[in-house]
């Protein structure tokens, strides 16, 4: 039974009721109903003949067959549209389970995790008609295949009437195309990573060719054509294969045929006889003749090939769904919404123990044994090579994972023992990839709400006072929507984090913050967030040392540890790693005046 259960045709039929039970039920009934009608309809012709035959009443079979025929016509597309509704709304619940699986765990390891990577690409995407037919049409094709599976039974059902062996002979002879179709490969070899690669590559060349991101790269580099080009080709190929995969194998396909030939040989053989032998009249012999003939709609199983690409999504949404809560589970924070040693404003120190850390599956630690203490109040940089940790470290104070080992405490609390909640609406942070919401500028700046003076202040602390009317949508799209610069946008989530800082943040994370700002912008910029951010402890990721320069003391990572730590002044007394770096970016802004007389190389 289980086993039953975890198959994908059963989970996908479980689904249905679970998204519309009213439609779930319309869909099933239809689709019984259509299945039962060319039986019943064979039926009704006997009895018009017999009634032809024996000079009765034919108004009761000539109602029947005409009720039947005029059932068949409209049942049809009244099913197609029960289908379509059905299908929109299974897509609609299958995104609603994602949308959660996605957003629940307070960690976000399930959306790093390249385990879950497969199922998930699968899950966001079913229903984009790139690699199958999307959600609506699929319960459609359903419904047709299972309308004419039922077709097959009702007439195998009605034929038992003749014999008991004719239908079971027909049956088993018609399910052998079943078979042919498995020996050819048909489902199989439709979903071989070889084909699922070549639909990813003709996905990623077309998108290449159609999406504006890669757009200006295309035309600079002369890559349009080879765009065009490797899109085609990649199409071929995966054309080709799938090509492969359903054509029809000469040896099955010949001992199919043969069995399906064999066995209606003898069942309308046996109808035969029995006709010429007297024991079957002639309007029961209609009747059986056209159920052995009905019983043929179960061949080739159609409905596995379909079921197959309709099943798929399902199947991958239901095992994300508890895949993606451990993989982005955190330790119980067993403290109240702020549980942390100082008062629930102002600065907290951190001081980070013999840290350990690993991304799921990868086997290179990121931290290996790292010790830091940034006191309250004060500001620190961090410097490093790309990949040094800077981001993961981040990320680890904003508790998006826990430490593989050793602890990172604030105020004297382990944060595995803080409220996850409690601790975030303490932390302002800006990431290297922060978020744009398509939404006013109010909203992006205060998601959760605040005062209009603090929006209006922060937004004036990050250089941003005139971008643009508070209510002003952050899209184009939408009426008096606009869309912003990369530095505008860096200033409206800079802007967010100070709005933070004035509700009260007591740790601030900037990653990056003016990676897109002009060198005017971030020399002017910085000075007011070192203002804004006085006296609350303060985490600056940066490349760029003249603004790494101004922190309290600067930290510089390498292979997951501190390797240096002290004021500007002290590390470039130190004439270590710090110094190197900073000499080399320094030789590179030589010119301290600019054109119009104004220095802003602040090195
Ligand atoms: N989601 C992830 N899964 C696996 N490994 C990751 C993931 N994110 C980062 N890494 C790896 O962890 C290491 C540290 O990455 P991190 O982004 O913290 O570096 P960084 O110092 O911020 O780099 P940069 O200066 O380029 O921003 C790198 O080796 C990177 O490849």
């Amino acid at each position: 039974m289980a086993g039953l259960r975890n198959r994908p045709e059963w989970q996908f039929f479980a689904v249905l009721p679970k998204a519309d039970p009213v439609l779930a039920t319309a869909w099933w009934l239809l689709l019984l109903l259509r299945g039962a009608l060319p039986a019943v309809f064979a039926i009704a012709m006997g009895w018009l003949i017999g009634a032809v035959q024996h000079h009765d009443e034919l108004a009761g079979p000539l109602t029947l067959m005409g009720t039947t025929f005029i059932l068949l016509q409209v049942l049809t597309p009244v099913h197609q549209a029960v289908s379509a509704n059905l299908g929109s709304r299974v897509a609609a619940w299958l995104n609603d389970e994602l949308a959660r699986a996605c957003v629940e765990p307070p960690g976000i390891g399930h959306l790093e995790d390249p385990e879950l990577m497969e199922d998930l690409t699968v899950a966001r995407e079913f229903d984009r008609g790139q690699t199958g037919p999307p959600m609506y049409m699929n319960v459609d094709f359903t419904a047709t295949s299972l309308v004419e599976m039922v077709g097959g039974i009702a007439a195998a059902v009605v034929l038992f009437g003749f014999s008991w062996w004719a239908p079971l002979v027909l049956v088993v002879a018609w399910s052998a195309t079943h078979w042919l179709l498995r020996e050819s490969g048909v489902w199989r070899d439709r979903n071989t990573s070889e084909v699922r690669s070549a639909q990813r590559h003709a996905d990623y060349a077309y998108q290449l060719a159609v999406e504006p991101g890669a757009a200006k790269e295309l035309r600079l580099f002369g890559l349009a054509g080879w765009a065009v080009e490797r899109f085609t080709e990649r199409r071929r190929r995966l054309f080709e294969l799938q090509y492969q995969a359903t054509r029809l194998r000469e040896r099955p396909m010949i001992w199919s045929l043969l069995i399906v030939a064999v066995a209606n040989g003898v069942v309308f053989w046996a109808l035969g006889s029995a006709a010429v032998g007297g024991s079957l009249a002639l309007d029961r012999l209609v009747v059986f003749a056209q159920v052995a003939v009905g019983v043929s709609s179960i061949a080739f199983g159609g409905l596995n090939w379909v079921l197959d690409g309709a099943a798929a999504p399902v199947v991958a949404v239901r095992k994300l769904k508890p895949a993606m809560a451990p993989a982005g589970a955190l330790s119980d924070g067993a403290g109240p919404a702020w549980s942390g040693g100082g008062s629930s404003r102002g600065p907290v120190e951190i001081r980070i123990r013999e840290l350990s850390f690993s991304y799921p599956r990868s086997e290179r630690p990121v931290f290996d044994g790292l010790d830091l203490t940034i006191p309250a109040g004060s500001s620190l940089a961090v410097v490093g090579q790309n990949g040094a940790g800077k981001t993961t470290l981040a990320k680890l104070l904003c508790r998006l994972y826990d430490p593989g080992s050793g602890s990172i405490e604030v105020d004297g609390v382990d944060l595995r023992n803080l409220d996850v909640d409690g601790w975030r609406s303490r932390v302002a942070a800006v990431f290297q990839d922060f978020l744009r919401l398509e939404l006013s500028l109010r909203d992006n700046v205060a998601p959760g709400g605040a005062p209009e003076a603090d929006i209006v202040a922060a937004l004036a602390d990050a250089g941003a006072g005139d971008l643009a009317d508070l209510e002003t949508r952050l899209a184009t799209g939408y009426e008096g929507g606009t869309d912003l610069s990369g530095g505008q946008w860096q200033r409206v989530a800079l802007a967010r984090a100070l709005c933070a800082v004035r509700q009260g943040a007591g740790l601030v994370l900037l990653d990056e913050p003016t990676a897109q700002l002009d060198v005017r912008g971030e020399a002017a910029i910085f000075d007011r967030i070192l203002t804004a951010t006085r006296g609350v402890t303060t985490i600056l990721v940066s490349h760029r040392f003249s603004t790494v320069r101004h922190a309290d003391r600067i930290c510089v990572l390498e292979h997951g540890r501190v390797v240096e730590l002290g004021s500007h002044d002290e590390l470039m007394a130190l004439r270590g790693r710090y110094r190197t770096m900073f000499d080399l970016q320094a030789q590179r802004f030589t010119a301290e005046v600019d054109e119009e007389g104004m220095s802003y190389d602040t090195l």
